[in-house]
C-alpha cells in the first residue's frame, strides 16, 4: 500500500499519510472532522476573470470565514518578520515589513485547501508537482510589501536535479479588517478598462462592486488593485507557456493603512526539466516529492 504508485492515484489529501518517510501506523494518522473534508470537497467559491491576457482570476469565497480564522489560528504561533526566497536563500529586506508564518501541509484543513487549489489548477499540474508549503502574511500598520514577482527570476533545482519555479499564484485574503492595504498589479489591466468605455473606472466599480479597482502609479492612473475582503482569492499566471516568467505580474502589497490585514500565499510549482540537459540524475522510480 505504501508504494509511489499508489500515492500518484490517490486524492491529495491523502498522499501524505502514506509518503514513505510516514509513519504507517493508522492509529497514528491525525484525522480530519467530516466537515473539514465535506466542505472543502462542495467548495462554494466562484470566479471573475479580471484579465484575460496576462491571465488573473477573481475568486470570491475561496475560503468559508471559518476556514480563514482556522488557517490563522494554525499559523498563530509561528510568525516570524518576513523574509524573501532569493537564489542566495532568505533575506530580510526592507520592501516587506510584515510579519509570515508557514501552514504545515500536513494538517487536515491546510490539505484541503491545497486540494481545493490543486482542483482549480484543474490539468495543468501533474499529480507529481506540488506546492510551496502555504505561508500566512500578516501586515498591521504601515506594513507593506514593495513591488516584486512571486516566481524566481531563474528556475530553482531541487534535491533531484530538477528545475522547478512558481506556476502561478494564490493570494488569499483571510482577515480584511483593514484599510488600504490593496494588493496592486501596476502592469494588468483590467478588461473593462481596454474596452470603449466612456468612464472605465464606473464600468469597473459596476462589474465589480468595489472589490476590484483602478491603481495609482506615481500619480497615474495605472493598473489594477484588489480589496481585502476576507475569503476571497486572486490568482494568477507567473510563468509562461514557454517556461518564461512573466514581469507583467509584478505585484505590491500596499501599506495598510489601520487595522490588520491577514493573507495566505499558496504557490502550485511546475518542473521545467533537468538542471543538466533532460537526463535525470536518479532513476525516475526514486524521485520524490519536494
Ligand atoms: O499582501 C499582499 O497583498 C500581497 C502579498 C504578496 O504578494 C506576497 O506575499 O507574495
Ligand atoms: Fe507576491
Amino acid at each position: 500500500l505504501w508504494t509511489d504508485t499508489v500515492q500518484e492515484v490517490l486524492p491529495n489529501r491523502f498522499q501524505g499519510y502514506l509518503s514513505a518517510s510516514s509513519n504507517p501506523e493508522p492509529a497514528s494518522i491525525e484525522t480530519a472532522p467530516d466537515t473539514a473534508f465535506s466542505s472543502c470537497e462542495s467548495h462554494k467559491y466562484t470566479t471573475e476573470i479580471v484579465s484575460l491576457d496576462p491571465l488573473v482570476i477573481y475568486i470570491n469565497n475561496f475560503t468559508t470565514h471559518q476556514e480563514a480564522d482556522e488557517l490563522i489560528a494554525a499559523g498563530e504561533s509561528d510568525f516570524q518578520p518576513s523574509y524573501i526566497s532569493t537564489n542566495t536563500g532568505l533575506q530580510r529586506v526592507q520592501g516587506r515589513t510584515s510579519s509570515s508564518a508557514p501552514l504545515s501541509p500536513s494538517l487536515p484543513l491546510v490539505q484541503c485547501i491545497l486540494t481545493r487549489a490543486r482542483t482549480f489548477m484543474g490539468s495543468t499540474l501533474s499529480p507529481t508537482e506540488r506546492f510551496s508549503t502555504p505561508q500566512l502574511v500578516r501586515y498591521e500598520r504601515g506594513q507593506k510589501y514593495d513591488l516584486h514577482t512571486d516566481h524566481w527570476p531563474s528556475h530553482q533545482v531541487d534535491d533531484q536535479g530538477r528545475l522547478f519555479n512558481r506556476v502561478a499564484s494564490f493570494f488569499v485574503f483571510l482577515r480584511g479588517e483593514c484599510e488600504e492595504g490593496e494588493t496592486y498589479f501596476p502592469e494588468v489591466e483590467p478588461w473593462s478598462t481596454s474596452n470603449s468605455e466612456s468612464d472605465p473606472d464606473a464600468r469597473l466599480e459596476k462589474t465589480f462592486k468595489g472589490k476590484v479597482l483602478r491603481g495609482e502609479y506615481k500619480g497615474e492612473k495605472k493598473g489594477v488593485k484588489f480589496k481585502p475582503i476576507t475569503g476571497n482569492a486572486v490568482f494568477w499566471v507567473n510563468i509562461d507557456a514557454k517556461g518564461e516568467g512573466d514581469g507583467r505580474l509584478i505585484h505590491a502589497g500596499l501599506p495598510v493603512g489601520g487595522g490588520e490585514k491577514v493573507g495566505m500565499n499558496i504557490w502550485p510549482r511546475k518542473f521545467y526539466g533537468w538542471e543538466d540537459g533532460s537526463e535525470p540524475r536518479v532513476k525516475k522510480e526514486e524521485v520524490r516529492w519536494v
